[in-house]
């Protein structure tokens, strides 16, 4: 499997963010997008995951599906946890995993990977931080897509928690998956930099 785009220009709200961004990735491989705040990097996950429409360029995956659109092959995690408060967190996982479809894994088991399986039925509201970022990494795991496109992973994991997030990405790559994430911090596994724009 291999993601690549080729020349891909991206404009929001009619200004120019990047032009003639080339990238390339395979089975097995995390690419870091970096670069200055305002670069683009969430933008390019976005144009990746279907979410943006390219002014320029293509995107395209092959070796996957062929039945399924590259969007349908994509999780995107935003940067903001996309989760409903006053639903628990059990439900807010099964939420997700209708809402993606495809085949299903364990829900009760990613709660457990992620270390949640005490909080099933709290609602979502009261979790902290951390808690709500384990939540959405639970994602990951419930509904299995080749391609995880990852905003800012990592924040406001403790120790304990990015241990366990660099072993959950170990394993995706271990089974050919791969991981695109916009960082401003080491992904903590090993990966190649992709970087938009000049140097910070
Ligand atoms: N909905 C929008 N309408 C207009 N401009 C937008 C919109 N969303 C983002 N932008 C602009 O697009 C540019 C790129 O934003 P983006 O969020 O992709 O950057 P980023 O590299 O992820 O930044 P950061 O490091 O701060 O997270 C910024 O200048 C931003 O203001």
């Amino acid at each position: 499997m291999q993601l690549s785009g080729s020349g891909i220009k991206c404009v929001r709200g009619g200004r120019e963010v990047f032009a003639g961004l080339d990238f390339a990735a395979a089975s097995g491989e995390a690419l870091a997008v970096v670069g200055r705040n305002g670069s683009g990097k969430t933008s390019l996950l976005r144009l990746i995951a279907g979410l943006l429409v390219p002014a320029g360029g293509t995107i395209a995956l092959s070796g996957g599906d062929a039945e399924l659109s590259l969007a349908e092959q994509c999780h995107y995690l935003g940067h903001r946890d996309a989760l409903k408060p006053a639903l628990s967190v059990a439900e807010n996982l099964a939420f997700w995993a209708d809402f993606l479809g495809g085949e299903r894994f364990d829900g009760a088991k990613s709660l457990a990977t992620v270390g949640l399986d005490h909080a099933a039925h709290l609602p979502a509201a009261f979790l902290s931080a951390g808690q709500r970022r384990r939540l959405s990494l639970a994602r990951l795991l419930t509904i299995r897509r080749p391609v995880w496109l990852l905003d800012e992973p990592t924040t406001a994991l403790d120790a304990a928690g990015l241990d366990m997030f660099c072993g959950l990405m170990r394993e995706h790559l271990g089974r050919g998956g791969m991981i695109i994430a916009a960082t401003h911090i080491p992904l903590g596994i090993e990966s190649r930099e992709l970087r938009i724009g000049g140097a910070v």
